[in-house]
């Protein structure tokens, strides 16, 4: 059985006293919820706030994004070590703006997918395709190359420990959603890749959410997909009171 888990990602948003506030405030609204593992993956400049505002509650906290290097010449990057003396729980890799903006790849996510493992930090590694590529009809290509050459190479007690996020680029911010069928579909079709990868027990382990758009009133009915897993939330996880919406969907 694989136990929800839902993660706020939230972006370039909230500087260190916000993001307390917002911890503070999503405790007491998601208090005694220990049917779902809660993420919030902050700013780094929020990082140790919202780490020590959530010690104790189970509120788990990620990165948004990681170099692969311990340390080096990389003007502007933040390590692999760095975030582990933090004690970070998650790390998100490959997220789509990442791949727009920052030239990421595959190759580049597969680095730093290992380089967490390495370093006791469980990754959340983002996949999804393009509305032209939707329209090509080359989703399941495109999401299934992303997988086999972001997550190519892992040990099989890392496989048990993944979570993927599927996010069509074009449902992320819009408040336009994938149907739940047609999320449901790709997230069944990235599971068989990993079955063929890993085999279908290291599959069936893999945790996969579903993220675009997600809020308080379209989570249920993500949920009740038997392969959907969880969500990777952006504008909604902004507010305690929306995460917290989607954090307590009814099970
Ligand atoms: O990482 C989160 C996603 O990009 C989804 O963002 P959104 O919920 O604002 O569409």
């Amino acid at each position: 059985m694989r136990k929800p888990i839902i993660a706020g990602n939230w972006k370039m948003h909230k500087n260190a006293a916000e993001g307390t506030v917002l911890v503070k405030e999503l405790k007491q609204l998601s208090a005694g919820n220990t049917n779902v593992e809660v993420v919030v993956c902050p700013p780094f400049t929020a990082l140790a706030g919202v780490i020590a505002e959530a010690k104790g509650s189970g509120i788990k906290v990620g990165a948004q994004n990681m170099h692969w290097e311990e340390k080096g010449a990389y003007t502007g990057e933040i390590s692999p070590t760095m975030l582990m003396e933090m004690g970070l729980d998650y790390v998100i890799i490959g997220h789509s703006e990442r791949r727009q903006y920052f030239s990421e790849t595959d190759e580049t996510v597969n680095k730093k997918v290992k380089s967490a493992y390495a370093h006791g930090i469980k990754p959340i590694v983002c996949v999804g395709e393009t509305l032209e590529q939707r329209e090509a009809a080359s989703t399941e290509q495109v999401v299934g190359r992303q997988i086999e050459e972001g997550l190519a190479g892992l040990e099989q007690g890392q496989v048990s420990e993944l979570v993927v996020a599927y996010e069509p680029i074009w449902a992320i911010g819009t408040g336009k959603t994938a149907s739940n069928a047609d999320a449901e579909k790709v997230i069944a079709h990235i599971r068989r890749v990993l079955a063929g990868m890993y085999g279908e027990q290291s599959a069936e382990q893999v945790r996969i959410q579903y993220g675009g758009s997600v809020k308080p009133n379209n989570i249920n009915e993500l949920m009740e997909q038997p392969n959907i897993d969880g969500a990777l939330v952006g504008g909604a996880a902004l507010q305690a009171e929306s995460f917290a919406g989607i954090v307590n969907f009814k099970a």
